[in-house]
């Protein structure tokens, strides 16, 4: 890793959120990937002013968006929260099982932008793969060049992927860390391992696993790449809780949960929020 990566990733772990070597990031792309609907349970969320605001409120290590919203929003908190600018993204018309997700913003944008991070979301097992991975090389070489560190949304994806227990199977989450650790990804975000699901999976993931384990051998898998575990669509309190605790107990650097924070009341966030970071005080890394 470069000293501009280096620099960039210590300011993000060490002089927001906890400073305690944990990362909370604050995602707030799902206008572009889902649509408005996922406004819905909570319309101010709608509002990027809402939601930047939000993020300072709660003592997140970052927030990502798209560059629209960096542009027109991110101005009023700038330097209060590191942004992290999602490089590529795609709607979910049609549906995602040959996806490619396009580039619509370069690394010298982040640079000009002040960001700290740069995402790009790598979708593992599709028809489109040699073309992302493609893609993914010179936003690589980019970030590399410019000392940007480089967090890769993992998303295992496509007809094979579903043929072998699903987007969230063990297998397939355990395969999507490794292939970003392998395709240099300085961070990279996993969905939670689901290892009951394993119908025609490889023979190492057909026995029974817990879910601890599964994400052990995850955060194993992306070996110095350090590993997020995202959110995922809205569930209860304390199955949101259990995954953070089973994470952090593996190992990952941190979460990344969008929904689930600010498909909630304003001060509920706030409250849910607070009991994440609990979690996350007790590990601190060095
Ligand atoms: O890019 C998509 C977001 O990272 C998803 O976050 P979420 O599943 O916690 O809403």
């Amino acid at each position: 890793m470069n000293t501009g990566k280096k620099t960039r990733l210590n300011r993000i772990l060490r002089q927001y959120g906890l400073g305690n070597g944990t990362a909370f990031f604050l995602p707030y792309d799902q206008g572009l990937e889902h649509g408005p609907r996922d406004f819905a349970p909570n319309p101010a969320a709608s509002d990027p002013r809402y939601v930047v605001k939000l993020a300072v409120e709660g003592g997140f290590n970052g927030i990502v968006v798209q560059i629209g919203l960096a542009e027109k929003f991110y101005w009023d908190y700038a330097g209060e929260i590191p942004l992290v600018l999602k490089l590529n993204g795609k709607t979910d018309i049609p549906p995602d099982a040959r996806a490619l997700s396009p580039v619509n913003a370069s690394v010298e944008d982040a640079v000009r932008l002040g960001a700290d991070a740069v995402g790009y979301t790598l979708y593992v097992g599709t028809p489109a793969q040699e073309a992302d991975f493609e893609q993914y090389r010179r936003v690589r070489d980019d970030a590399h060049r410019l000392g940007m560190p480089l967090i890769v949304w993992a998303y295992p994806r496509g007809e094979a992927i579903e043929a072998k227990g699903g987007k969230d199977s063990f297998y397939a989450v355990d395969y999507a860390a490794r292939t970003a650790s392998e395709l240099g990804a300085d961070v990279v975000k996993v969905n939670f391992p689901h290892p009951e699901k394993r119908t025609d999976v490889p023979a190492a993931y057909a026995e029974e696993f817990t879910s601890q384990q599964a994400i052990d051998a995850v955060v194993r898998s992306a070996n110095r790449t350090l590993v997020l575990v995202s959110g995922g669509t809205k569930a209860g309190d304390e199955a949101m809780l259990e995954k953070a605790r089973e994470s952090m107990e593996a190992g990952a650097t941190g979460l990344i949960f969008g929904r689930n924070v600010w498909q909630r009341e304003h001060d509920e966030s706030l409250r849910f929020v607070a009991a994440l970071r609990e979690i996350l005080a007790k590990y601190p890394s060095a």
